[in-house]
């Protein structure tokens, strides 16, 4: 236990859309139930910028962003008997308190346990841990990784098996997890089957790295960028198509997909955050039995729309949080899956900065050549 405050860098999130700035910053100790974790390595997803941007309805600022990342346990708070000084974790936004309804339900990954707090951007006591020239900073997804020290509960850390590099597996706090977790527990996609995934980032990289694990013999990746195609078929894609190329831009894409696949799509995935691409992930489903899995998260405001006569015709629409992995309980076993070479992460790092260069890891992922960035912080 640590009664003491630590001082080290952050990079702070004033105000929506303007570069971070590394702040030092005061992170209190872990209270009753709390985790303080040093930060090893983090990457940066899509919905950091999304929150960053000032779109996202729960976006609360200053705030400290950052949910992938993984780091080792520096402190514990009272009654805290699941992680110990010195383990290496991972922190979850999905925590897995074990005994919530939702927790129980066996039907669900999605623990309500914190969630009203974390969403609020302060821990379950109602207060925040950070302070940063003398005004409180609020905590983001219950993680805020992106901060040399940062406290989360104790149900939102996993431990994780020390022989796994950290500077890797931080992707699996969020991105990695997601995309092949949707493929393999939500959609739960067949062997044999076809499979398209619109949004070609970390995360549709990795729900074709799911689909290929499942055994689907088809893959159709959808993306507007075509430098994203030579890794989304080293991951298993089979066929690649441009909504905008010349030949397909007065075209819609479902009618597309529909027109490649003998009726439509056994399984889509939206990895976007497009609500026209989410209308379009569901239309190019086969009749009868088609299934899509909306993953990308659109901005506030932006609602889905579709006949409803496409679903009266058995085409299914369901969503995806984390892959549908439990936090605690599943994500060691996605490290271990890594280390005995079952799942790729490598593969997705396509930039790495030191700590305090978080802003050109902004500029990198907006930049159409950036997967994933991963940032070190100092040892
Ligand atoms: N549900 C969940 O649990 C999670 C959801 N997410 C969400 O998933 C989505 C994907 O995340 P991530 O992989 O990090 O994001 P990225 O931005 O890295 O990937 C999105 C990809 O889609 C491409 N794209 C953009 N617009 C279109 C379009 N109209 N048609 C086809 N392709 C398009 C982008 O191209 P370009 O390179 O040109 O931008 C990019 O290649 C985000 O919305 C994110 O917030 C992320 C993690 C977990
Ligand atoms: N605050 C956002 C919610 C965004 C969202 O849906 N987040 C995903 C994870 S995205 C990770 O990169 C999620 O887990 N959702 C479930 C949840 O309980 O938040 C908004 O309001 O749009
Ligand atoms: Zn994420
Ligand atoms: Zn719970």
């Amino acid at each position: 236990m640590s009664n003491q405050p630590i001082k080290c860098k952050a990079a702070v999130a004033w105000e929506p859309n303007k570069p971070l700035s590394i702040e030092e910053v005061e992170v209190a100790a872990p209270k009753k139930g709390e985790v303080r974790v040093r930060i090893i390595a983090s990457a940066l997803c899509h919905t950091d910028v999304y929150t960053w941007s000032g779109k996202d309805q729960e976006g609360k600022f200053p705030c400290i962003l950052g949910h992938e990342g993984s780091g080792i346990v520096e402190s514990v708070g009272e009654g805290v008997t699941s992680v110990e000084i010195g383990d290496h974790v991972i922190p979850l936004y999905t925590p897995e308190c074990k005994e919530c309804k939702f927790c129980t339900s066996g039907k669900t990954n999605l623990c309500q346990k914190i969630r009203v707090t974390q969403g609020q951007g302060v821990m379950p006591d109602g207060t925040t841990r950070f302070t940063c020239k003398g005004q409180e900073v609020f905590h983001f997804m219950g993680t805020s990784v992106f901060s040399e020290y940062t406290v989360c509960a104790e149900i939102s850390i996993a431990k994780i098996n020390v022989d796994a590099p950290l500077d890797k597996v931080c992707l699996l706090g969020c991105g990695v997890t997601t995309g092949v977790g949707a493929a393999l527990n939500t959609a739960k996609v067949t062997k044999g089957s076809n499979v398209v995934v619109f949004g070609l980032g970390a995360v549709g990289l990795a729900v074709i790295q799911g689909s290929q694990l499942a055994g689907a013999t088809r893959i159709i990746a959808v993306d507007i960028n075509e430098k994203k195609y030579k890794l989304a078929a080293d991951f298993g894609a089979t066929d690649f198509v441009n909504p905008l190329s010349e030949e397909n831009k007065d075209k819609k894409i479902q009618d597309i997909i529909v027109g490649m696949t003998d009726g439509g799509a056994d399984y889509s995935f939206e990895c976007i955050g497009n609500v026209e691409t989410m209308r379009a992930a569901l239309e190019c489903c086969h009749k009868g039995w088609g299934e899509c899995t909306i993953i990308g998260v659109a901005e506030g405001g932006k609602e889905i729309s579709t006949r409803p006569f496409q679903l009266v015709t058995g085409r299914v629409w369901r969503g995806s949080a984390f892959g549908g992995v439990k936090g605690r309980s599943g994500v060691p076993e996605y490290v271990n899956k890594y280390l005995r070479g079952e799942i790729k992460v490598d593969e997705y790092i396509t930039h790495n900065f030191n700590f305090e260069q978080i802003n050109d890891a902004f500029t990198a992922l907006k930049g159409g050549d950036c997967i994933r960035a991963v940032m070190h912080y100092k040892q």
